[in-house]
């Protein structure tokens, strides 16, 4: 009889103490799940990021992916002699050229053979090449051409298989939002990378919520680059500052810019970082503001002078116009007027390189996991 009544109970014990075990494990995973957001004006380099996380803690990229890369890494090189061929139109005018500054739609859709030569024949040109010695930092040369370029010879080729290297260079619009997941020491940590055009950023505040950092990433080359203001009726940013109930309005440290209704690429990246640092929802996250493209940056700043395009820079203390000078300057604008409470930890990045990028994660995460709260300088 006892042994009945025994071997239930035994059996009740067994699963309570399972489903304790379960509930732990589950809790203790919940508890190493880490939400990280990357955020950023388009051309930031957040996506680069992204991909330099898949090169060091997961697999890297797979082939269906290598492969869509070689006709996006073409595309990349046939947009950016588009560009190049506007800006140098007025000069050694050929047929080629034409072609390329107002049919560059058609020779995407060539046969591959047809398209190969046509990249062939422009690296030839002398004014290409005398293009990139002088006017190698117009606004509107994309950065990834200074990568191609020079690997132009392996590119063009039938049998051409792109390398990470490549991948990581290639330049592609993101749209939507896209989340990766990988185990970092303890922890998992979910990256979320959203599109920085400004139609995308209405989508950023729906993930908002349960984020241990925002990683907010600025390209600091994009000084001497401008977009056009969106009209009045388009408030894109309508909803990050309902949520906020107040307009940040900047008055010191703006560019100069040519025309009315011009933004300057710089000044929109700090805009839109402080709406964000005052956000109510991301008050508890940890803030690291990557100031990226440092190689872009010194390339720059050998042939241009910071301080024409922002000249509140002409009173900096120390306006050398060296890339250290001139990233602590981008960094003032960035905490200007932000609460003291709003700490930010703000790091010197190329997010090309594949090391930098895996020791300035090392070194958020410490302050993230550790709570080493000191105020990180920059690097
Ligand atoms: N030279 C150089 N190029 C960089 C660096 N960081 C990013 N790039 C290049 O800049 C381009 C834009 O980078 P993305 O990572 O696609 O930019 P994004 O912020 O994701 O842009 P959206 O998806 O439009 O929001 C790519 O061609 C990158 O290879 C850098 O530090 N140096
Ligand atoms: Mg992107």
């Amino acid at each position: 009889m006892g042994l009945v009544t025994c071997k239930p109970l035994r059996d009740a014990e067994r699963q309570t103490r399972q489903i304790d075990t379960q509930i732990r494990a589950e809790n203790q995973a919940n508890k190493r799940k880490v939400k990280m957001l990357l955020l950023g004006i388009s051309d930031s380099g957040k996506s680069t990021i992204v991909k330099q996380m898949r090169v060091n803690y997961l697999d890297g990229f797979n082939e269906t992916e290598v492969v869509n890369a070689i006709f996006v890494i073409r595309n990349n090189i046939i947009d950016a002699f588009k560009n190049i061929a506007n800006i140098i139109l007025h000069s050694d005018i050929t047929v080629l050229l034409k072609l390329f500054a107002h049919d560059s739609g058609k020779i995407e859709m060539m046969q591959e053979v047809d398209e190969l030569k046509v990249i062939n024949t422009i690296r030839e040109f002398k004014c290409i090449q005398v293009f990139f010695e002088r006017f190698a930092t117009h606004p509107m040369v994309p950065d990834s051409i200074h990568y191609f370029f020079p690997n132009l010879e392996r590119i063009a080729v039938a049998n051409y298989y792109p390398t990470n290297e490549d991948l990581i260079h290639m330049r592609q619009t993101t749209l939507g939002v896209h989340e990766i997941s990988f185990d970092y020491t303890k922890h998992t940590i979910r990256l979320i990378d959203v599109g920085g055009q400004k139609t995308e950023r209405r989508k950023w505040i729906h993930f908002f919520e349960g984020v241990t950092a925002v990683m907010f990433v600025c390209s600091m080359s994009s000084f001497n680059q401008t977009t056009e203001e969106e009209p009045k009726s388009f408030v894109w940013e309508s909803s990050l500052n309902r949520v906020q109930n107040k307009v940040l309005v900047r008055s010191s440290g703006k560019a100069k810019v040519e025309k009315p209704g011009m933004v300057n690429r710089l000044d929109e990246s700090v805009d839109l970082f402080k709406s964000i640092r005052e956000n109510g929802f991301l008050r508890n996250s940890n803030f690291m503001l990557f100031l990226n493209k440092t190689d872009v940056l010194a390339r720059k700043l050998a042939a241009i002078n910071f301080g024409d395009y922002f000249p509140d820079y002409k009173n900096w203390v120390n306006n050398d116009n060296s890339v250290p000078s001139v990233a602590e300057f981008i960094e003032s604008m960035f905490r200007e007027g932000l609460d003291s409470e709003h700490r930010i930890y703000s790091h010197l990045i190329q997010a090309t390189v594949t090391s930098n990028v895996e020791f300035t994660f090392g070194l958020c995460c410490d302050v993230i996991f550790e709570k080493n709260l000191d105020e990180t300088s920059l690097e």
